[in-house]
């Protein structure tokens, strides 16, 4: 990253607690360069979701600092909770409804995002008969559709089947080159690993390491 460049996500200082009290980020801080794919890893419940909730603004942080580049788009891990249209090209479609743009911006918005993630000649396919992996493409499709400039998401082949899982990480690594876009990705999966530029480390809520893809995996595997 150039040293006047500012990252597409800084976090600093981040403190969150659920309503109860109980602390699940505590001084958190990260940053992720404009361009690059990152991913979070962390053991269960050391707040990684949380995390890209409060990225995504649907949470709000106790303390702390969020900078984040607009569009943000947001990518669940079950792509049912997110594809709300019956088909493929009113789902990507759906998102740009704010932008009051003129039908055929809108066609041309949606066909150029489905040709990114492979899946143009299934604009008109009901969302029920798409696979798993498909329907998460629809939804990174429809993120792109509205330009966003960081993607956040959140163990997205956490229910896909092994070659699904594979396709959909080379997706997203081909997406951020191609289109300059950042993307941080949540997994529990090491080989994911190999297709991103960099790691963070989630523990307890604050990040204990980060860096090189390939140093965090060994220290994942040795301990
Ligand atoms: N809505 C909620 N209300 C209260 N506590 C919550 C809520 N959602 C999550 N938590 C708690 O917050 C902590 C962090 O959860 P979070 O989902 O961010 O962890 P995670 O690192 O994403 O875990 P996993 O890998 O299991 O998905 C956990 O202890 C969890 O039980």
């Amino acid at each position: 990253m150039s040293l006047n460049q500012q990252p597409a996500i800084a976090v600093r200082d981040l403190c969150f607690n659920w309503p109860d009290g109980t602390s699940v980020l505590s001084s958190c801080s990260l940053e992720v360069p404009k361009g690059e794919f990152w991913m979070l890893l962390g053991t269960n419940g050391s707040g990684k979701s949380t995390l890209l909730r409060l990225l995504a603004g649907l949470l709000a942080p106790k303390s702390g600092q969020i900078e984040i580049q607009p569009p943000v788009g947001f990518v669940f891990q079950n792509p049912d909770h997110q594809l709300v249209m019956p088909t493929v090209g009113a789902d990507v479609a759906f998102g740009l409804v704010e932008e009051k743009l003129p039908p055929v911006s809108i066609r041309q918005r949606v066909d150029e995002a489905l040709d990114l993630v492979n899946l143009l000649p299934l604009r008109g396919r009901p969302i029920y008969a798409l696979s798993g992996g498909q329907k998460q493409r629809i939804a990174i499709a429809g993120a792109i559709a509205r330009r966003c400039e960081v993607l956040l998401l959140d163990e997205p082949t956490a229910l896909l089947d092994p070659d699904s899982q594979l396709d959909l990480v080379r997706q997203v690594r081909q997406l951020v080159t191609r289109q300059q876009i950042c993307a941080l990705w949540v997994t529990h999966r090491l080989d994911e690993l190999d297709y991103c530029d960099g790691g963070f480390l989630l523990e307890r809520g604050r990040v204990v390491a980060q860096g090189e893809p390939n140093r965090l995996k060994q220290r994942l595997t040795s301990t």
